[in-house]
């Protein structure tokens, strides 16, 4: 844990949870409760697909950052992180994601 980047401002977003809303953002938007993280997380998708059309590619990085930043806000509001994410992603690892029988885009979720 905590080697990487993202696994650094994992364990920030998580100390947040416990901290006074008035002089941190994070902490104010898990004070503000799921409904608002999945505001915040629709929006900075939004942005982030405004960028990538904008024809300044540029641009994408930050809004990318902004999203991440709020995904991971999400999972740790629900006690779920980036290894669950990387356990996820490790199982599909390996597997086609093109589904001959029905000749369209397999669907990753467990039956
Ligand atoms: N990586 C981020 C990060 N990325 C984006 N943001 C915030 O996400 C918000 C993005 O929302 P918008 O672009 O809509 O801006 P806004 O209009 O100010 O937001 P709203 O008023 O709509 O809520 C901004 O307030 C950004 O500051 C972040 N806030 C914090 N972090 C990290 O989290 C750490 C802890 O931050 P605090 O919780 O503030 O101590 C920081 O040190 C950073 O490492």
């Amino acid at each position: 844990m905590a080697d990487d980047t993202l696994d650094r401002l994992e364990a920030t977003i998580r100390a947040r949870k416990d901290a006074a809303a008035m002089k941190s953002y994070t902490a104010s938007l898990f004070f503000q409760g799921r409904s608002r993280i999945a505001q915040k997380l629709g929006e900075e998708a939004i942005e982030t697909v405004i960028a990538a059309t904008s024809g300044d590619d540029a641009s994408i990085v930050p809004e990318a950052a902004d999203l991440i930043f709020h995904l991971l806000v999400l999972l740790a509001d629900a006690d779920l992180g980036l290894d669950d994410v990387r356990r996820e992603l490790e199982r599909r690892e390996g597997q086609s994601g093109h589904d001959e029988k029905a000749g369209r885009p397999l669907s990753f979720r467990p039956e």
